[in-house]
């Protein structure tokens, strides 16, 4: 097998990558804008706005994509906020989620003008309520309920159990919305659930939506009046081809029409992934090739503060050289330069045999790579390039040492408490 040019969003990666030092994420304009195309057309018909998950792919001019789309943003901090609004995302498509808002943070959102706390606890209600308060403002707020669905996929990414930190029951919620007069600056308007990442069955997903529609048309019949739903994100992406099956974003869609039929308000999406998952790789060149008594070790110039999934998730992603030249097939364990074994990109991978300085791809990488990545072993942050149709933008360069080292201070600025 050989890959002799690999041209991504109409740019040949190789001269890309003999422009500038790897590893670096490169990320597909066209297939983003595809994939918000396609998901725009699903939802024909329904009343829905989508609200992209900040935390999948946080780049500036991955927002501004987005922003130009007219899609709105999920974020979980104020930092989300923040890029959101520099990206040009306006506040009123903002949706704040997270069970761990600080009193600041909902101070700041509240005075962008944030369209809607999803509320995770009966705390975080009674702050909000204080703030608005405080501030003279009224805030809008979702209850995210927490529907007790096994979404199926890997434990450290369901949201949608109980034994997880994630929203609150049907009971609590029920509660809540008992409480108006208690809560004269909060309008509790909405539902909001989130039953995890990298789902790949629709059954969760629909018995999670049945929960909130069923809830809704509860609400409904004792006279509290609803404007939104937030249905959550997690559609799953194909990581591994002939294995992941992902839902088609069509059916997806059949459920919503078919859930909420009667639901006379507003859904709001707020997918991460399938928006930006499959629109990036991550481009590595290779450092040495080790041989150990019954395996051989690739080392890549990529890591795990690079790309923390195989590490973090033991996630699977397609590892391809792109060296171009005709060679036999061997079997790797692809491994990072990191003082850590998980440091592991791939075990025991059949791919045509590479050495020094050849090029790698691993793909699917534009979802919860850079934007999770660090500087752990001192590694300076990756670099992210934006490609479209032949032209290419750095759109975060390299981190200089100094940049990475600034803002640590030496131990002789003692001051006392
Ligand atoms: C509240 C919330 N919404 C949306 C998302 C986005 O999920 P995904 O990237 O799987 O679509 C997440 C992350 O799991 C989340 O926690
Ligand atoms: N970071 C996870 C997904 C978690 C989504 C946020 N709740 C991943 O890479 O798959």
């Amino acid at each position: 097998m050989t890959v002799s040019h690999h041209f991504f969003d109409g740019v040949d990666l190789q001269a890309l990558a003999a422009q500038m030092p790897t590893p670096f994420y490169a990320y597909s304009a066209s297939a983003i804008r595809q994939r918000i195309a396609a998901l725009q057309d699903t939802l024909e018909g329904l009343d829905a706005r989508i609200c992209y998950a900040v935390k999948a792919n946080s780049n500036t001019a991955v927002l501004q994509l987005m922003a130009r789309h007219g899609v709105g943003a999920d974020i979980v901090s104020a930092g989300e906020l923040r890029r959101s609004l520099r990206a040009g995302i306006e506040a009123s498509r903002i949706v704040f989620s997270g069970v761990g808002k600080t009193e600041a943070e909902i101070v700041e959102a509240l005075q962008a003008g944030v369209w809607k706390f999803n509320v995770e606890s009966r705390d975080e209600l009674f702050l909000l309520q204080q703030v608005a308060g405080r501030l003279g403002v009224t805030a809008h707020a979702a209850v995210r309920i927490n529907p007790d669905v096994d979404a199926g996929t890997h434990e450290k990414i369901s949201t949608g159990k109980q034994e997880n930190k994630f929203g609150v029951s049907i009971e609590e919620a029920r509660e809540w919305f008992s409480l108006r007069e208690a809560l004269p600056d909060v309008r509790l308007n909405g539902l909001h659930a989130h039953i995890g990442s990298q789902i790949l069955s629709l059954e969760p997903f629909r018995r999670a939506m049945q929960c909130m529609a069923d809830f809704a048309r509860e609400l409904a019949a004792a006279g509290h009046r609803l404007r939104t739903i937030d249905v959550g994100g997690g559609l799953g992406v194909t990581y591994r081809t002939g294995h992941d099956r992902p839902i088609a974003v069509e059916s997806y869609g059949a459920v919503l029409k078919e859930v909420f039929t009667d639901f006379p308000g507003t859904l709001i999406l707020e997918p991460g992934r399938w928006l930006v998952a499959e629109a990036g790789v991550l481009l590595t060149r290779a450092i040495r090739v080790k041989a150990a008594a019954n395996r051989t070790f690739l080392v890549v110039d990529a890591a795990m503060n690079d790309l923390l999934r195989p590490a973090m998730y033991e996630a699977w992603h397609e590892i391809v050289p792109l060296h171009g030249k005709q060679m036999r097939e061997v079997r790797y364990d692809v491994v990072g330069p990191v003082c850590e074994s998980s440091d592991t990109f791939g075990v025991d991978r059949l791919m045509p045999e590479c050495e020094a300085g050849d090029l790698l791809m691993i793909t699917n990488a534009g979802a919860y790579g850079a934007s999770m990545s660090s500087t752990y072993n001192s590694r300076p942050l990756t670099p992210e390039v934006l490609l479209d149709r032949g032209r290419h933008a750095v759109i975060r360069r390299r981190q200089t040492f100094e940049e990475m080292i600034a803002g640590e201070c030496m131990a002789e600025a003692w001051e006392t408490a």
